[in-house]
């Protein structure tokens, strides 16, 4: 493992080094709950305009770290963005989420999907990540993210949202050839899709598989892990040094599962207590997470207790300080700047 002086803290802590206190990011750290983001969104009332024109998204990236120097920059993007260039049409819907005018459920729409061709269909996520790099420089890590293919798939399939996934686990259960096609159609576009952004600055990569909570440990096993793997291999193949983390949201039954697809970095949500997951996972496996998002709308004391309880019951190596999950809309300004503040002034020995 080489180590580097001048790697960002959280890419150092990433790959295994030991560092002073834990590196800290937050999902969803850019969005609704900044007023600057909001403002913006005014402007631009597309979702699609704001994370796909590049200025507009370089600037709703670089709010959080303006305002707060987390440890860690996400590309302000989302899961479906690559989907248009496969030749699915997709937009998403305020309140809502993605939305896919032709869901796919045919051979034939399975059939004609595009192999991936970022330089030609996503130019944007270069210009973006390029630019963030330059912006943070040594100061921060650049994290790229894609979607996983299970939870793509379940977009792609059900064409929006869903609460119970009959759709998709309609076609798991009755027709699984057709949804192993597309998963392994999805899983090599998105290593296409990793690699391209690590070429374009991306330090580390989260994969999002927010929907394989839905499965049971068995599907998992059937039509999550085995694709996940495939993105991870084929990433490693040609990015061996570039830390990979995985999201799976309710993750709980599956969690001893999840280093098997090839992830670094495992995230942890609140359901689970982190010492128990660390007990879980075996000590060689970095996790990261892994408060409620909720914890947020607590007192200072509050936040500050349940951030020194996570970080004392993760241990000094191998933990990225975050939330278990995206921060809520909700969630006050002021108190997202104090979990930053807060978790920047830790020192090992208080941990
Ligand atoms: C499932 C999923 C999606 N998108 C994403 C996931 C995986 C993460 C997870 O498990 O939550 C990933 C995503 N989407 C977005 C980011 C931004 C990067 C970050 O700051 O973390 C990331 C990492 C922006 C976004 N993507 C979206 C928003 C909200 C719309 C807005 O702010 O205008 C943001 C900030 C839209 C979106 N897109 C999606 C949903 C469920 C929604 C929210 C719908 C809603 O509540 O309005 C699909």
């Amino acid at each position: 493992m080489s180590v580097s002086l001048t790697a960002p803290h959280l890419l150092r802590a990433a790959r295994g080094e030991v560092v002073d206190r834990p590196p800290v990011w937050m999902m969803r750290q850019a969005g609704r709950y900044m007023k600057a983001y909001r403002d913006l969104r005014e402007k631009y009332p597309s979702f699609r305009d704001r994370s796909e024109i590049p200025e507009v998204a370089i600037e709703v990236s670089l709010q959080p770290w303006r305002a707060f120097g987390p440890d860690g920059v996400i590309l302000f993007s989302d899961i479906v963005t690559p989907l248009p260039g496969l030749g699915i049409e997709m937009d998403i819907a305020e309140g809502k989420g993605p939305i896919i005018h032709s869901p796919l459920r045919t051979q034939e729409q399975i059939d004609r999907l595009r192999p991936l061709e970022p330089e030609a269909s996503l130019p944007f996520i270069k210009t973006i990540l390029q630019a963030l790099r330059q912006e943070v420089g040594n100061q921060s890590t650049v994290l790229g993210f894609v979607g996983a293919p299970w939870t793509l798939a379940a977009y792609a399939v059900e064409g929006k949202g869903s609460k119970t996934y009959s759709v998709i686990k309609n076609m798991a259960f009755s027709d699984p050839t057709i949804l192993h096609q597309l998963l392994a159609k999805f899983a090599d576009a998105i290593a296409v899709y990793a690699r391209y952004q690590i070429d374009c600055g991306a330090q580390v990569v989260q994969m999002f598989d927010s929907w394989a909570g839905q499965l049971s440990p068995q599907d998992y096993d059937t039509f999550a892990l085995p694709y996940q793997q495939r993105v991870f291999q084929q990433v490693k193949e040609t990015h061996p040094d570039t830390p990979l983390i995985l999201l799976v949201s309710g993750s709980a039954g599956v969690l001893e599962r999840m280093p098997k697809s090839g992830a670094d970095i495992v995230t942890v949500d609140w359901a689970v207590d982190m010492a128990e997951a660390r007990a879980r996972l075996g000590k060689h496996v970095k996790v990261q997470g892994n408060l409620d998002p909720g914890v947020l709308f607590g007192s200072k004391e509050f936040i500050r207790d349940r951030i020194l309880d996570t970080v004392r019951k993760a241990g000094n190596w191998g933990h990225i300080l975050n939330l278990g999950h995206g921060v809520l809309p909700e969630t006050p300004e002021e108190n997202v700047a104090f979990f930053f503040e807060t978790a920047k002034q830790l020192k090992s020995v208080e941990v």
